[in-house]
């Protein structure tokens, strides 16, 4: 059974540097003593959220409103700082450009490293396999990630991430750094890896996408749930991803 539960859930950044740490504030801060300064920032704010198989969340929301940080938390990247997750079954994750990566890796190896994460034994065939699906040239597989352009990187990490299906897949908006020509096949491989999954959850900015894709629609604000609205009809799997690139 696949099933995501997440109970008042919040998480705070903590933020480090941003702060006048001068000897002067210091001392200043001790006389003054200013109990009101913040030093961090609640990204997600008491959210409970329960999905069983078939589920199709849109997340939805205006700029740091949370959506990111909510799918890494259900990702398992950070743990929430407050309220409990529970998650059953294998999680994808397309979250982003510096998911899990080592620029200073060579490119298999950081296939293989993601392969790993993702609870595989990498082989040979595996590697190549993904590799085939970037249509980058083959001496590229030996450079580091590094020298990589964000189209390049973006290529690697979505076949790695996109080469085995999902029970549940999350979705960022972020496939707009890829050239047309790859767009398709990387439409035409998600399509196929939404359909198979049990739950998907997808952040974006796009109502009309998340209307035709979603059984749900989340709205945050400020890192809580502003809204709920449930979608009578959504079209099946119409993941219209060039629309999102408009
Ligand atoms: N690494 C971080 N360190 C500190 N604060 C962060 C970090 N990432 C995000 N935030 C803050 O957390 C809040 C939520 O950000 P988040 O990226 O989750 O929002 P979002 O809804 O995905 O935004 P967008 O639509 O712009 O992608 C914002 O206030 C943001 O400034």
């Amino acid at each position: 059974m696949v099933s995501i539960s997440l109970h008042n859930v919040g998480l705070d950044y903590p933020l480090y540097g941003a702060y006048d740490y001068s000897l002067k504030r210091r001392l200043l801060g001790h006389l003054i003593r200013d109990p009101g300064e913040m030093r961090i920032i609640r990204a997600v704010d008491n959210v409970t959220i329960e999905a069983e198989t078939g589920a199709r969340i849109g997340l939805a929301g205006p700029n740091g409103s949370g959506k990111s940080t909510l799918l890494r938390l259900i990702a398992g990247v950070y743990p929430p700082s407050s309220g409990s997750i529970a998650v059953r079954g294998n999680v994808v994750p397309l979250l982003g450009l510096n998911a899990g990566v080592n620029l200073d890796f060579v490119a298999e190896d950081n296939i293989a490293l993601l392969l790993r994460i993702s609870g595989r034994k990498p082989t040979r065939a595996m590697i190549e396999e993904i590799w085939a699906f970037t249509e980058l040239e083959a001496r590229m597989q030996r450079v580091p990630l590094r020298m990589f352009s964000s189209g390049m990187l973006m290529r690697v990490l979505f076949a790695t991430a996109t080469a085995f299906p999902a029970d549940i897949l999350l979705l960022d908006e972020w496939l707009s750094v890829v050239d047309e020509n790859f767009a398709e096949k990387a439409q035409e491989r998600l399509l196929n890896l939404v359909s198979q999954a049990a739950i998907v959850i997808i952040a974006s900015h796009d109502q009309p996408l998340l209307r035709r894709t979603c059984t749900r629609i989340i709205n945050l604000d400020h890192g809580r749930i502003a809204s709920t609205v449930t979608v009578t009809s959504p079209a099946a799997h119409a993941l219209e991803l060039r629309e999102k690139r408009a």
